[in-house]
C-alpha cells in the first residue's frame, strides 16, 4: 500500500526568487511537502545536534525524567503523545521527545552543561540558524502567493514566533504483542507555519495526499541527504483557505532506531490567523473563522497528550 514519491526539490541558494517562489507554490498546492536543498545550514552543526540528542535520549530515565516537560518544554516519555487524537489505540505514539522552544525566553530546560557539555549552545546555534532559514523561506512563500515578501512580518507573524525544536528518538526494538495499531507517530498534520525536518536517513515517514479517501493511501517520504524536508502547516493552510496544504503524515514503528530533528516555524502566540484576501472570494469563501495561535496550540496539544 505504499509507494516511494518524488517530491519536489526547491534550492534555496538560487538567485531568481520569483521562479523559486514558483516551484514552492506549485509544491504547496501539489504536496504540501518538498525537499529544501543548498539551505545554507552546516552539515556539521547538523550532525553535532544529532550527536547531542543521541547523548541525552541515552541517559539513564531517571535523568532524562529530572527535565520532563513542563510549559510544553522539555523530556517527553515513549508513549505519553497521540499525534492522532482520533485513534482509538490505547497506547501513545512509540517515541520520546525533547522540546526546546526560543532561546531568548527563560521556559526551556536544559540538561545541566558538566553532564553534556555544550548541548544547549549545539541546540541554540541550530535553533538560531534554523529559524533564519524558514524567515527565508517564509519571505518566498510570501512570493509565491503574490504578496510583498515581509507580508508575514508586516501582520506580526514573526513576532517573538513561539517557534519550537523537537528532538525526537523512535527507539525501535518497541515491540507491541497486543496487536494493536502503533505508530511511531501516528497520523497527524503540523500546527504551525511550516516545518523543517532532518533525519538520520532511517525510513518511516509517510505522507496521506488525499486524506478524505478510503482507503487512506500511504506514501514513502525518501530522506534525500543534506536536504530539509519541509512540510506546510495548518496556519499556512488556514491563512491560503487549503490552497496549499498541511498534509497528513506519520512515522511507521521503525525496524531500526530512528532519529529525527524538527523544526516547527510558529506564529507568535498572539498572531490572529486569518484568509488572506486573494484566497477567498464570494465563490469561495473563507473555510475557517480567524483564529489566535496561542488557542489552536493549545487544544492541539491538549487533544495530543489527551489532558
Ligand atoms: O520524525 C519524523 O520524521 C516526523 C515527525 C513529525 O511529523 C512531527 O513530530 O510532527
Ligand atoms: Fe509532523
Amino acid at each position: 500500500m505504499s509507494d516511494a514519491l518524488q517530491l519536489p526539490v526547491v534550492d534555496l541558494s538560487s538567485p531568481d526568487c520569483l521562479s523559486t517562489a514558483n516551484s514552492i507554490r506549485q509544491a504547496c498546492i501539489d504536496y504540501g511537502f518538498f525537499y529544501l536543498v543548498n539551505h545554507g545550514v552546516d552539515e556539521e552543526l547538523v550532525k553535532k545536534v544529532f550527536e547531542q540528542s543521541g547523548k541525552f535520549f541515552s541517559l539513564p530515565v531517571e535523568d532524562k525524567m529530572k527535565l520532563v516537560r513542563r510549559n510544553h518544554r522539555g523530556y517527553t516519555t515513549l508513549n505519553t503523545i497521540k499525534l492522532d487524537s482520533t485513534s482509538s489505540s490505547t497506547k501513545g505514539d512509540t517515541r520520546e521527545g525533547f522540546y526546546i522552544g526560543p532561546p531568548a525566553d527563560d521556559l526551556n530546560q536544559w540538561p545541566l552543561e558538566e553532564d553534556l557539555p555544550s548541548w544547549r549552545s549545539t541546540v541554540e546555534t541550530y535553533y538560531r540558524k534554523v529559524e533564519s532559514v524558514g524567515t527565508k523561506l517564509l519571505s518566498l512563500i510570501a512570493l509565491s502567493l503574490k504578496l510583498d515578501e515581509d507580508f508575514f512580518e508586516k501582520i506580526g507573524a514573526l513576532n517573538e514566533p513561539l517557534s519550537i525544536i523537537g528532538l525526537l528518538h523512535y527507539p525501535g526494538d518497541h515491540l507491541d504483542s497486543s496487536g494493536e495499531e502503533i505508530y511511531g507517530a501516528s497520523a497527524h498534520s503540523d500546527y504551525g507555519m511550516i516545518t523543517l525536518l532532518a533525519t538520520d536517513g532511517v525510513p518511516g515517514l509517510q505522507i496521506c495526499r488525499e486524506k478524505s479517501e478510503q482507503p487512506q493511501v500511504w506514501e514513502d517520504v525518501p530522506s534525500l541527504s543534506g536536504a530539509f524536508i519541509v512540510n506546510i502547516g495548518d496556519m499556512m493552510e488556514r491563512w491560503t483557505n487549503c490552497m496549499f496544504r498541511s498534509v497528513l503524515h506519520r512515522v511507521l514503528p521503525p525496524e531500526q532506531e530512528r532519529y529525527s530533528v524538527a523544526f516547527f516555524a510558529n506564529p507568535g502566540k498572539d498572531c490572529v490567523i486569518e484568509c488572506l484576501e486573494s484566497c477567498c472570494s464570494e465563490s469561495c469563501p473563507p473555510r475557517f473563522p480567524p483564529i489566535k495561535y496561542l488557542e489552536y496550540m493549545e487544544e492541539r496539544l491538549r487533544l495530543a497528550y489527551g489532558v
